[in-house]
């Protein structure tokens, strides 16, 4: 539905993006994560056809953003971190302007009323936008989005500036819009992304270093075959207990933690899952495991080592034997990132907070 090609945007000398390449599938919704001044907003614009591209090509539905902003651009709908709200209009009229704007040709009565109860802001809809509260407000930003029925929704920060309540209501608004839509959705918040998304991009710098979805990724960059082990029982004993375990490499003991258990490092084979062969052997000399932890990364640990630095370094951080961490910095980001990532760059409800009497504040 998304095709962006080898996508370059200089401004002056600086390559605010450089060289990107990524798809978004039909009914995808895509999370598009990278820190301040990556190049997010100009990967946006550039979908939108706000501002042009130096080189390079996006496409919606096949048309090209830039040799056919109408057709490509009627299969958009878009909703800018500070949505474009005419403040002393009602919602109702705003969504009649935007309707003529776009020259929609739905029935219109019913096309905006279908929105306003997609969007639920039908109990407020001849309210003065000025008057509602910030989680009704985005709502009536995502209505605009959704005149003209486009099957692309690009969402930038969404849920900046709401309160807890209002982000999940419009967390769950997005995933039920992600139903009938493609989303692409750009947000500093992880959570958020691994909750909603089906796939993650990541920019740093304008190059692309992550593509796939956030339990691939985690599984990826992790080191899934190590876990750290709370067992109670005298420490020398399980270390020769946990030395015998078919596939097991290496046992880092790393001290007493409670009276009587002690925790240790563990590192098996690559692809060995030890965690039966663990648990047999330890309860069969009467000792227990009493946690578990398998190190797999977060896709916050992840967004951190692929956009700390530069993009060619990423930092590596391992637990010695003395239970200290060793940071390390790992050369050729780009590469390790190769290995999984499909990368072509070498070339509110009406209820709760949200009030049940119209969103005023
Ligand atoms: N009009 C412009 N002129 C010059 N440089 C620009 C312009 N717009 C953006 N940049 C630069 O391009 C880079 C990418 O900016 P962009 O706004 O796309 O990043 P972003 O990922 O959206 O960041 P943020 O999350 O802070 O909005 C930044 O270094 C920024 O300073």
């Amino acid at each position: 539905m998304i095709e962006v090609s080898k996508l370059t945007k200089c401004y002056g000398d600086k390559r605010a993006v450089d060289n990107v390449s990524f798809t978004v599938n039909q009914g995808e919704i895509l999370g598009f994560l990278g820190p301040n001044g990556a190049g997010k907003s100009t990967t946006m614009n550039i979908l939108t056809g706000y501002i042009s591209s130096t080189s390079g090509e996006a496409k919606i539905d096949g048309f090209d953003i830039l040799e056919n902003p109408t057709e490509a651009k009627k299969r958009i709908g878009y909703l800018p971190e500070h949505p474009p709200l005419y403040l002393d209009m009602t919602v109702w009229s705003y969504l009649e302007f935007v309707y003529q704007l776009k020259k929609v040709q739905l029935p219109m009565k019913e096309h905006l009323e279908q929105i306003c109860r997609k969007v639920k802001i039908e109990n407020v809809q001849h309210r003065i936008i000025k008057n509602l509260s910030k989680g009704y407000r985005q709502r009536v930003g995502f209505a605009q989005a959704l005149v003209g029925n486009p099957e692309v929704l690009i969402l930038d920060e969404p849920t900046v500036g709401l309160d807890p309540k209002q982000i999940i209501d419009i967390r769950n608004l997005i995933k039920s819009l992600g139903e009938d839509h493609t989303v692409i959705l750009s947000s500093h918040i992880l959570p958020e992304i691994q909750a909603i998304c089906d796939r993650v991009v990541i920019i740093n710098n304008g190059v692309i270093v992550a593509d796939d979805t956030a339990d691939n990724l985690s599984k990826n960059m992790s080191d899934d075959f190590r876990y750290t082990a709370r067992i109670e029982g005298p420490e020398g004993e399980l270390i020769s207990i946990l030395r015998q375990i078919p596939d097991m490499v290496e046992v880092i003991p790393l001290g007493e933690k409670e009276p009587g258990v002690c925790e240790f490092i563990l590192e098996a084979k690559p692809e060995a899952d030890i965690r039966r062969p663990l648990f047999d052997a330890v309860s069969a000399n009467q000792y227990r495991i009493l946690g578990l932890k398998s190190n797999e990364m977060t896709l916050e640990d992840i967004f951190l080592q692929l956009t700390s630095g530069d993009t060619q370094n990423i930092h590596v951080s391992e637990i010695l034997p003395d239970g200290q961490q060793k940071e390390q910095i790992q050369s050729g980001a780009a590469e390790i990132a190769g290995q999984f990532f499909d990368q072509d760059n070498s070339d509110e409800a009406e209820t709760g907070t949200e009030d049940a009497d119209g969103g005023e504040e």
